[in-house]
């Protein structure tokens, strides 16, 4: 039996629209596979009554398919499904990294980082890879068609994740078709400022550089309760705070001083919208890792 420990992650942060994500240091799904004739699937956990066990609806059904390993999986859900913190992500990752190391298979991390993309493509229809590459290299990471760079940032964070449900399929299906030259100039300096806020470590740049005008709007309609909880989350000390992935989980990046502040504020102003929600006080961190063989 293999055991992987992948972690939850934040995708998009805002400026870079299914390229840029980050590793969270918690929650995390925990899935062990054992070797068998055809896969069989198991979940338990956080929300495990909406995760499908049949392998053609599950994401680490998909994996199994394409690492040709079939296998008994268990999987312990600590990451919520349909929470903008790459749950079905952590998943795959996870599956794929376990996969590799029970059939012996060889692939190197990058390489099983479009292996687990294809777990993305059952739930939400196409094969993104932007959850999937830090939950299995860690860190900041930039997902391209040319590969995954990644950047070993040390960022304070705060997630949000309110008790609303926001698919991924439904959440692409209010990005914008087009964008004019002004909002692309925008989000491309955005971009670069956060890019260069990971690589020096520094919460303000990459903060500043969370700011998006485009897709994030849209799906901000998606979220009770969503300018409150940026105003709130902004007045309690953030430097930038966007939507998780394709939400309705709030991201908040701060210092480390004011994350206490900063995750108390965003609560209570869900609260007041009338919606309950947990804070997750949270860093960028690492990625899966095999915890037992
Ligand atoms: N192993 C799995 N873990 C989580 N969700 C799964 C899994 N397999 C299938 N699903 C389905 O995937 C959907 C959740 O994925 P979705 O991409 O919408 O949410 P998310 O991964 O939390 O969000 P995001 O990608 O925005 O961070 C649910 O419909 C769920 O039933
Ligand atoms: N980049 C993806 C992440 C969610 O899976 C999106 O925003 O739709």
């Amino acid at each position: 039996m293999v055991t992987v420990r992948a972690p939850a992650t934040s995708a998009n942060l805002g400026s870079g629209f299914d390229v840029f994500g980050v590793a969270l240091d918690r929650p995390a799904d925990v899935v062990h596979v054992e070797r068998a004739d055809r896969t069989t699937i198991e979940v338990t956990g956080v929300g495990s009554q909406y995760i499908p066990t049949d392998p053609d609806r599950n994401v680490v059904g998909a994996v199994a398919d394409a690492l040709d390993a079939p296998a008994h999986i268990r999987i312990d859900k600590g990451v919520r499904p349909s929470s903008g913190l790459g749950s079905s992500a952590a998943s795959s990752a996870a599956a794929a990294l376990a996969l590799n190391e029970l059939y012996d298979r060889g692939l190197s991390r990058e390489e099983l980082v479009p292996v687990a993309a294809e777990g993305e493509a059952v739930v939400s229809g196409e094969a993104h890879a932007d959850n999937v590459a830090p939950a299995l290299l860690g860190g900041f990471t930039v997902a391209t068609d040319e590969g995954v760079t990644t950047v070993d940032a040390d960022i304070p964070l705060v997630a949000c994740l309110p008790e609303i449900a926001v698919s991924t399929r439904d959440a692409r299906r209010v990005v914008p078709d087009t964008a004019s030259m002004d909002d692309l100039v925008h989000t491309v300096g955005r971009a670069a400022t956060l890019s260069v806020g990971m690589c020096r470590r520094d919460p303000s740049l990459v903060g500043a550089g969370m700011d998006e005008r485009i897709v994030t709007p849209a799906r901000a309609e998606l979220i009770t309760g969503y300018h409150d909880v940026r105003e709130s989350a902004f007045e309690a000390g953030a430097d930038g705070v966007t939507v998780s992935g394709a939400g309705p989980s709030i991201l908040a990046v701060c210092g480390e001083r004011e994350r206490t502040r900063v995750a108390a504020a965003m609560v209570e102003a869900f609260d007041e919208a009338g919606v309950a929600a947990r804070a997750y006080k949270t860093r960028v961190g690492r990625g899966a890792e095999v915890f037992d063989i």
